[in-house]
C-alpha cells in the first residue's frame, strides 16, 4: 500500500541533552489507523510534533505525501492535522466560527456546507453559536476534531482523544474516528487506554524511551504475544504440586488456594491444555471449585514488554 509517511532515523535531542526520538523509522499507510502507545515521556507527543512542524528534529527525515519535510514543509503540512489534547485558544469563540477559521488558516476558501457537514457528523450543529467554553468537556473535544476536518486533512493525528472523558462518550469518539476512515482519513492516535488501540487500530506500535521497539499488525501482535490464563481455586491449600501438575505452565498463588496458569500462545492453544489441566488435576486426585480463564489482551501484552524491555535495559 501507498506510504503516506515515512520516517527514517529521526531523532530529537532536546536542549539539556534528553534524547526524546532515538532514530525512528516508521511508515505509515494511506488509510490505516494506527495507534501509538507508550508510556508517559515515551516520545510519542514528540514524534507528533515532529511531523507536525512543531518540533525541529535534531536528525533523520520525514517524507510526507512524497514531500521532505525539511526542505517542501508547506506543501504537505495543510493536508495534514492535529487533535492536540486541549483547546488552547478560541474560548470566546462560537463554534461555527473557530470552526471555520481553522479552514481559513490553511488557505481553503469558506465552504458553508462544508463546515455544517461537519459540525452535524459531530452533533455540534446544535450548539454552533454557543461559546466554546460553555461546553462540556466532550464537546469541546469534539470541536477540536471539528477544527482539524475543517481543513479537509489527508493524515490526521489525534492525541490522546478520549483522555478523561466518560466511557460512553468514548465510545462517540471511536464511531467518530471509523466513520473518518471510512471517508479515506489516515489516522495516528496515540492512547493511553490500550482498549481503544485494541478497537481501533489496525497497526499498532510501541513506543519506549524515544525508541520504537516493535511495529506490527494489531491481530498480529495478539497472536503472537497472546496468551491464555486461567485461575483455578483449589478445594484445598496445597504446599506442591505433583510432577503431572508441575509440568504445566503452572504456579500456587494465594498460599497454596489457587493455581495460575500462564500459557498458550494467543491462538487458543492454552484453552485445550487448561482443559487437559484440569482433567489431570482430576486424574490427580486434586479438588477444585472454580476456573476462571481469559484470553490476554493487548494490554497485558504491552505491560509484559515494557516489563521484559525494562530488565534488559
Ligand atoms: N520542550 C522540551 N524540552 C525538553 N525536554 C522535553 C521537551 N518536551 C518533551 N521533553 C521530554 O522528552 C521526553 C518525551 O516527551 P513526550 O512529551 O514526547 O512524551 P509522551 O510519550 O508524549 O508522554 P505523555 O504520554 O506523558 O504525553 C520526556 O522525557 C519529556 O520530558
Amino acid at each position: 500500500m501507498e506510504p503516506i509517511l515515512e520516517l527514517s532515523g529521526l531523532s530529537k535531542v532536546y536542549p539539556g541533552g534528553l534524547k526524546a526520538l532515538d532514530g525512528v523509522d516508521l511508515t505509515i499507510r494511506k488509510g490505516e489507523i494506527f495507534a501509538l502507545l507508550g508510556p508517559n515521556g515515551a516520545g510519542k507527543t514528540t514524534l507528533i510534533g515532529a511531523v507536525c512542524g512543531l518540533v525541529r528534529p535534531t536528525s533523520g527525515m520525514i517524507r510526507a505525501f512524497g514531500h521532505d519535510m525539511a526542505r517542501d514543509w508547506r506543501k504537505a503540512r495543510s493536508r495534514i492535522a492535529l487533535v492536540p489534547q486541549e483547546l488552547s485558544t478560541d474560548m470566546f469563540e462560537p463554534v461555527h466560527r473557530a470552526v471555520s477559521y481553522s479552514r481559513g488558516l490553511f488557505g481553503l476558501a469558506p465552504d458553508r456546507a462544508r463546515i455544517e457537514e461537519i459540525l452535524r457528523s459531530l452533533s455540534l450543529w446544535e450548539k454552533r453559536d454557543e461559546r466554546i467554553m460553555a461546553l462540556s468537556g466532550g464537546m469541546k473535544r469534539r470541536v477540536l476534531i471539528a477544527k482539524a476536518l475543517a481543513h479537509e486533512p489527508d493524515l490526521l493525528f489525534l492525541d490522546e482523544p478520549t483522555a478523561g472523558v466518560d466511557v460512553e462518550l468514548r465510545k462517540g469518539m471511536w464511531a467518530i474516528i471509523d466513520e473518518m476512515r471510512s471517508r479515506g482519513v489516515t489516522i495516528i492516535l496515540t492512547t493511553h487506554y490500550i482498549e481503544e488501540a485494541e478497537m481501533m487500530a489496525d497497526r499498532v506500535g510501541i513506543i519506549n524511551r524515544g525508541r520504537l521497539l516493535m511495529v506490527d499488525e494489531k491481530d498480529a501482535m495478539m497472536a503472537r504475544l497472546g496468551r491464555t490464563e486461567a485461575h483455578i481455586t483449589l478445594a484445598e491449600a496445597r504446599s506442591s504440586l505433583p510432577p503431572q501438575i508441575a509440568r504445566f505452565p503452572v504456579e500456587l498463588e494465594e498460599g497454596g488456594t489457587s493455581l495460575r496458569y500462564r500459557g498458550g500462545d494467543g491462538t487458543g492453544k492454552g484453552k485445550t491444555e487448561v482443559a487437559d489441566l484440569t482433567k489431570a488435576l482430576i486424574a490427580a486426585g486434586i479438588d477444585y471449585t472454580g476456573i476462571d480463564t481469559r484470553e490476554s489482551s493487548l494490554e497485558d501484552i504491552f505491560v509484559t514488554f515494557l516489563g521484559e524491555e525494562g530488565d534488559a535495559a
